[in-house]
């Protein structure tokens, strides 16, 4: 072999241990992790592991003395008890292999369900840390969604297999040290004929492995399309203008694409394993000849020879077991590398604690607040700068995506300005203790969340402290103009909403909002108020009345109001008016009127419409 030859097949070698030493990377987590789930059955698996890798060898070597006792006691008349007291310790020997087997699956039984809920629960208390942004980071909302894919699975299995192979190694260890009396050379054997195919085996496994990071985007797809189609929030959608098969041929093609992928490299590692097993069957027969020919010249016993050819047939067995787990263990090292890179997303800090700020009744300002969303080549907003006094009513007035939405989520604190200033009471809003200042504001977003709960929990959700407390729900419906409509539904307040529990009642879009609105007066203690055109379902009139009440009800609070309709709007104490996320005009209903601004324009203009 040339030099060069060498130094590749080397390099290829050590490439290989390299990558067989990777699969392990989390053994030592996945441990810890199935141990905080439950160390006593942990510990039990551990022992019966144990037991089950040693046991094997222990048993072939009770065969030649059995063997060895019959022939000794058949060539000398010697009476048969040896022979059975033999027979008798294999009997017990066996037995108890079967009870670890037994033991051992049972165990993995009961790990896996409390497994499965203990990695769930980490995903979810992970997840409850996210930020905004994380959701919308589609690498960190991938990661989740693998993550409690296979949530219940991957872990335990990556134990079971590190404990098999750990099983394996041992028995492995155990009849290496019985051939060894017979030789080393075959203990060499074994080892050089294993060495093939698992260089086949981690080169395969390897392969796989990059297979599988490179399609995420696929898989993502795949799931989202699956959503697409089954979930009954897109049905009205997808049947009304017949997107269902347009979406199965995607889904369908993704498959297809993967597959023969897929195909193509299991077909190559069936292949190569079944030439490169060849290989150990020889080296397997070629033992069998040398351990017939020792014993026919009488080199050994037959008990011995026995023994040394299960021992064999056994040790391969083992060998190839081990591969199999090391093969299995790249997918799962995959997926929890998957898991691990999520819970150990890192979450910046909260940092403030403040409770309250130096200029008590200064309400909020937002001083030259400039925002561009991660990624975003164009800043959201630019340059914002006005100032909310309690009890002061403000609306936000632009065109789509002028950047009303993206203001709010500023001072919701859902995004950090990328430069400027957001004050609450004369302290920045990152000073802030984040839970005192969420309990501040109550915010309606016009994409509210439908809870698929009971109508008063809906409303109820508004105040977590009182979620369950019927005389605030029914304060709060009568403040947000639901209580007429919810003393018609079946159960009142009881009524279930929405059609995934049983006897749901659907609500109207409008309705719907009025539920909303309702959820914004649970929040007592808030007094900023943001509706983020909570009313556009709602006929004008409605609209109004609903702004009128809470000019009224919310007269102490600062309410931050985002609506396309001017006659709402013209009631605010202030209007801003944004553009291409600029602040172009602000002030009373008259004075931009009277500016003969953008506001004076689309003001007209809609008016114009209502004549
Ligand atoms: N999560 C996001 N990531 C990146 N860009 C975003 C995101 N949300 C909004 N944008 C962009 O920021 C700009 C402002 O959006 P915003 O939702 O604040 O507008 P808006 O004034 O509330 O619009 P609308 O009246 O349609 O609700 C838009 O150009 C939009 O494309």
């Amino acid at each position: 072999m040339r030099r060069r030859d060498r130094q590749n097949v080397f390099s290829q070698i050590r490439q290989s241990f390299r990558f067989g030493l990777s699969a392990f990377k989390y053994s030592k987590r996945a441990v810890q992790l199935v141990w905080k789930t439950s160390p006593i059955l942990t510990a039990i698996v551990a022992i019966l592991t144990g037991i089950a890798g040693l046991l094997p060898a222990g048993i072939a070597y009770l065969g030649k003395l059995i063997i060895d006792s019959v022939v000794t006691a058949a060539s000398s008349g010697t009476g048969p008890q040896t022979a059975l007291m033999y027979v008798g310790f294999e009997a017990i020997a066996v037995m108890m292999l079967t009870l670890c087997q037994r033991g051992l699956s049972v165990c993995q039984s009961l790990l896996r369900v409390l497994l499965g809920q203990t990695v769930n629960e980490l995903i979810l208390e992970k997840a409850l840390t996210l930020s905004l942004s994380h959701f919308e980071d589609s690498e960190v909302y991938d990661k989740m969604t693998r993550a409690r894919r296979e949530a219940s699975s991957r872990p335990l299995s990556f134990v079971n297999r590190t404990f098999g192979l750990v099983q394996e190694t041992l028995g492995l260890v155990a009849y290496s040290g019985l051939l060894l009396q017979f030789s080393g050379w075959v203990v060499g054997v074994l080892a050089i004929a294993a060495i093939p195919p698992f260089l086949a085996e981690t080169k395969f496994a390897g392969a796989a492995f990059r297979v599988f990071k490179r399609r995420s985007p696929e898989t993502r797809e795949q799931i989202y399309l699956e959503t697409l189609i089954a979930r009954e929030d897109y049905a009205k959608e997808v049947q009304l203008y017949q997107l269902g098969p347009v979406f199965l041929n995607r889904y369908r093609n993704i498959f297809h694409r993967l597959y023969q992928e897929d195909r193509n490299l299991t077909l190559r590692r069936g292949f190569w394993g079944y030439v490169l097993g060849l290989l150990s069957s020889l080296a397997f027969y070629g033992t069998y000849a040398w351990i017939a020919i020792a014993a026919i010249s009488g080199g050994i016993t037959l008990g011995d020879m026995t023994m040394y050819l299960m021992v064999f047939r056994q040790g391969q067995s083992s060998f190839s077991a081990t591969l199999s787990a090391i093969g299995g263990m790249y997918e799962d090292n995959l997926y929890l590398s998957n898991l691990y890179e999520f819970l150990e997303q890192e979450i910046p800090l909260a940092e403030g604690s403040a409770n309250q700020g130096p200029i008590p009744q200064d309400g909020v300002r937002f001083q030259n607040v400039s925002f561009t969303y991660p990624d975003a080549t164009q800043p959201a907003l630019t340059d914002i700068t006005f100032h909310l006094k309690p009890g002061e009513k403000l609306a936000l007035v632009g065109q789509n995506g002028s950047g009303k939405t993206t203001l709010i989520k500023l001072l919701t604190r859902l995004y950090e300005p990328s430069s400027g200033q957001i004050l609450l009471d004369g302290l920045e809003l990152r000073e802030w203790d984040i839970n005192h200042l969420r309990q501040r504001i109550g915010v309606i977003f016009q994409d509210f969340v439908r809870y698929q709960f009971l109508v008063g929990e809906n409303i109820g959700v508004g105040d977590v402290d009182s979620l369950e407390d019927e005389t605030r729900w029914k304060t709060a419906a009568e403040k947000g103009m639901a209580e007429p409509f919810i003393q018609t539904l079946p159960q009142g307040f009881y009524t279930q909403l929405g059609r995934w529990f049983k006897s749901g009642t659907e609500l109207s879009g409008g309705q719907w909002q009025k539920i909303g609105l309702s959820r914004a007066f649970m929040r007592i203690k808030a007094d900023i108020l943001v509706l983020d055109e909570p009313t556009s379902a709602m006929d004008a009139e409605a609209e109004f009345e609903i702004f009128e009440r809470f000019r009224r009800l919310a007269k102490d609070r600062m309410v931050l109001l985002i609506s396309h309709r001017f006659s709402t709007v013209r009631m605010a104490d202030t209007i801003i008016v944004l553009e291409a996320g600029k602040l172009i005009e602000s002030g009373t209903h008259s004075e931009l009127m009277q500016a003969e601004g953008r506001y004076a324009k689309l003001f007209t203009l809609q008016a114009a419409g209502y004549q």
